[in-house]
């Protein structure tokens, strides 16, 4: 049947990325280029820290009254990877720019709801759900936008600097056509491609882990207290920065646990078998589709002594010390491991540890700490089902 061959929805945006030499090519040329515009150097702590002061200002204004964290912290984490993908961040008021958020944000809910699950393992018969019309016209409008912000960093490209990864694609696609080479990697159709894939998976992941972060510190304020006197002790009152994480053990530990328990991306990406394959003892045929399901190491009872619980001493030893755990794998592993790790991982820190230096954060008055639902929502991504949390300044 040939709906078997068919990407199921939350593949469409990978399809083309996912085909032997051409992701190899784009991931190589995303990978360097990132680099070049900061991922996981000094230039890009700067961009972090810049956008958590937006943020803290941003959380200021609810003075402590309850509010719901997803969109401030969305806007906050998609600046950093717009930054380096367009070469400029947006305003947390610009329509273009919170639209495009908000719509990936919703695509991501849609894709785990009831009817685009059925649509995906039975496409001839679930071709009209309404979910699907929207997933596809969501998809539809931030191509739109994204072909119109192309026209106008085309317009005013320059080749001797380029401001982000998408004049790096320009300049690279211009010079090789200028040499007459017209059947290249670099097309149009992947530079949309590759841009919206590092605008979801750099905007949705990590919004999403900071904001279990956030909730888990409110439903256990003994673990919150130990982060802020941490943070109080090693840096008091100034800005943290990356080179601080080797003396914030603690505080390094809460984050792994929270990405460990929370487990954002579940079943990782789908991938398919490039020859036949003995696995533990199984034949897998060239060509299956095969889920690496990282919840099955990240709660698994043989590698976590509470693979259930919130429990940051599974990263640390008997003397307080940070200790790295194999079976820890949130961005996957192998030739397809997460691309952006470097990135999330220093956002995860900066954003984590600015917010906890100038806030507390709670429940909402009259909901008790046990109150709160740690229950994920689905889509490709398990975030946390809608919440209000207060921020008190403590500065
Ligand atoms: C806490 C944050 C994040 C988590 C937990 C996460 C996790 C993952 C996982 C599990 C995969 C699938 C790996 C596989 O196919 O086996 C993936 C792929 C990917 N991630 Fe992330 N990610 C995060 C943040 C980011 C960021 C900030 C970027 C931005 C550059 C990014 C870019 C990508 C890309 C481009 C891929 C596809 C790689 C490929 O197919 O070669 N991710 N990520």
């Amino acid at each position: 049947c040939n709906d078997a061959h068919k990407p199921a929805l939350h593949q469409t945006q990978w399809v083309l990325w996912s085909n032997g030499d051409s992701w190899k090519e784009m991931r190589r040329f995303a990978l360097t280029n990132l680099r070049d515009f900061g991922m996981g150097k000094k230039a890009c702590e700067d961009k972090i820290i810049e956008e958590c002061q937006q943020l803290i200002e941003v959380f200021k204004k609810f003075k402590g009254e309850p509010f719901e964290t997803m969109q401030p912290i969305n806007y906050a984490v998609s600046n950093i990877i717009c930054s380096m993908v367009y070469g400029s961040r947006f305003e947390y008021d610009d329509p273009e720019f919170t639209s495009m958020v908000d719509r990936t944000n919703r695509s991501i809910l849609l894709s785990g709801s009831p009817s685009v699950l059925l649509y995906n393992m039975f496409p001839r018969l679930f071709k009209w759900v309404s979910d699907k019309r929207e997933f596809l016209e969501n998809v539809s409008a931030n191509r739109k936008q994204n072909f119109a912000l192309f026209r106008q960093l085309k317009q005013t490209l320059n080749p001797e600097m380029c401001r982000g990864f998408v004049d790096a694609f320009l300049v690279r696609k211009q010079s090789l056509e200028a040499s007459g080479i017209k059947n290249s990697h670099f097309h149009d159709d992947n530079l949309l491609i590759t841009v919206l894939n590092l605008f979801n998976a750099g905007t949705e992941t990590t919004s999403t882990t900071l904001r279990w972060g956030l909730l888990l510190m409110a439903k256990h304020p003994q673990i919150q207290d130990q982060v802020q006197e941490e943070l109080r002790r090693v840096i008091g009152d100034r800005q943290v920065q990356v080179a601080d994480r080797k003396s914030l053990p603690f505080t390094d530990a809460v984050i792994h646990e929270t990405q460990r328990l929370a487990s954002i991306v579940p079943t990782a990406l789908p991938h398919k078998t490039s020859k036949d394959v003995v696995f533990q003892g199984y034949m897998i045929k060239k060509g299956t589709t095969v889920y690496p399901l990282l919840t099955s190491v990240l709660h698994d009872a043989s590698e976590w002594e509470k693979p259930h619980s919130f429990h940051p001493a599974h990263f640390l030893d008997k003397e307080g010390k940070f200790v790295k755990r194999d079976a820890f794998m949130p961005f996957s592993a192998g030739r397809r491991i997460c691309l952006g790790e470097s990135l999330a991982r220093m956002e995860l820190f900066l954003f984590f540890t600015t917010l906890l230096q100038h806030f507390r954060f709670a429940p909402a008055p009259g909901v008790t700490e046990d109150e709160l639902d740690l229950t994920p929502r689905g889509g490709i991504t398990l975030g946390p089902s809608p919440h209000k949390l207060c921020a008190v300044s403590r500065m």
